[in-house]
């Protein structure tokens, strides 16, 4: 393997698809401890284990093999997102341990590299890199386990939520788009630019305004895209989103790129497996595209009830937190009205 470059094949695009996981999920046994307040039977972002009354641990854990060729960019990546998560439910970072993949004839030069920019992205999330675990592996893989804590009166789930709400997403779309396009040298490396900013910044900020405002749900907007993740949000069958188009934030070109059908084999599993329940008012395949683009490290996704909306929004602009409104939750007019419209 080269020294400094990585092989491209990856990030949230290599997630299991939601069908796949779904099928996996029903057929693994439940637990039955009171004490897990957060399992995998809500599909949520992180495992959540109360320790006392006041405190609780937060779990989680991600890696994947690169969607970039800089080692030390993949490990910022991966980190941050494998940080969000504790984040889009509410909590703080206290440890992380690596996980790693590595060429048995690799350069360690490399590897160190990643290691260097997890770390880094850690120490910024307030955490500290207590250990980890490294195996060989053809393709190279990073990722954390990322340990927090959180109270559990404040566990901000992902699947619970009002009619009224204000739909808000902190980072712009197209992440996966773009770094597929860029390998292909079909757009700028200021797109690619702007994307990377976006996948190496920590949701850590927009937490922090997030959880002093009344919130019904919160995820971050990974693998699953937009519309997979916000079909998480209504796993309840009595709301619905209404998305407006053209409130979406999107990284400029991923909406060329989706009309040269310059798409990822993840955006198809998503669409596949989402077509069912949502509905777009209009014809536009690109815009469609870039709902169902799996992000990787992408922005949280946020149900805040309506008298809190504007007072959350005025904190994030003032706090230089970078948001957008794109739509509300209402109840379904009839059972069986889509879940996700998109006007
Ligand atoms: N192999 C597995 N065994 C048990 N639970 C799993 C497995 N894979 C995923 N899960 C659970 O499925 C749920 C959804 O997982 P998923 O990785 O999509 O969530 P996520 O961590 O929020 O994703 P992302 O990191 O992309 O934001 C979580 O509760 C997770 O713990
Ligand atoms: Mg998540």
């Amino acid at each position: 393997m080269d020294e400094e470059q990585l092989f491209v094949c990856g990030g949230c695009n290599a997630k299991m698809g939601p069908g796949d996981l779904k099928n996996l999920l029903n057929d693994l046994p439940q637990n039955h401890d009171p004490r897990l307040l957060v399992g995998f039977d809500s599909t949520d972002d992180a495992a959540v284990y109360q320790l006392n009354e006041h405190l609780a641990t937060i779990q989680t854990i991600d890696f994947f093999p690169s969607m970039v060729t800089d080692p030390y960019l993949f490990g910022q990546i991966a980190a941050t997102n494998a940080l969000s998560d504790i984040f889009a439910m509410g909590g703080d970072v206290l440890l992380a341990l690596n996980i790693v993949c590595f060429p048995e004839k690799g350069s360690l030069t490399t590897l160190k590299k990643i290691l260097a920019g997890g770390q880094e992205k850690v120490t910024e999330a307030g955490g500290v890199i207590a250990g980890g675990h490294s195996i060989h592996d053809h393709l190279p893989k990073y990722g954390l386990s990322v340990t927090g804590s959180i109270d559990p009166h404040q566990i901000i789930c992902n699947n619970k939520v009002n009619d009224g709400d204000v739909l808000i997403l902190t980072k712009k779309l197209g992440v996966g788009i773009i770094t597929a396009s860029y390998q292909a040298e079909a757009v700028s490396p200021e797109a690619f630019n702007t994307a990377v900013a976006s996948m190496t910044m920590l949701n850590r900020d927009a937490s922090m305004v997030m959880r002093k405002y009344s919130i019904s749900a919160c995820t971050d907007v990974t693998g699953f895209g937009l519309a997979g993740h916000l079909a998480e949000m209504l796993t309840g069958g009595q709301h619905q989103a209404v998305i407006e188009a053209e409130d979406l934030p999107i990284i400029p070109e991923a909406y060329a790129c989706a009309e040269d059908l310059l798409v990822t084999a993840g955006g198809q599993r998503n669409r596949k497996f989402l077509k069912e329940r949502i509905h777009f008012n209009f014809v536009d395949h690109a815009l469609e595209e870039i709902v169902f683009d799996p992000q990787t490290s992408g922005g949280l996704l946020i149900s805040v009830k309506a008298e809190d909306a504007e007072a959350m929004m005025a904190e994030m602009t003032q706090k230089k937190v970078p948001f957008s409104k794109i739509g509300r939750i209402q109840k379904k007019p009839v059972p069986t009205a889509a879940d996700i419209i998109v006007d």
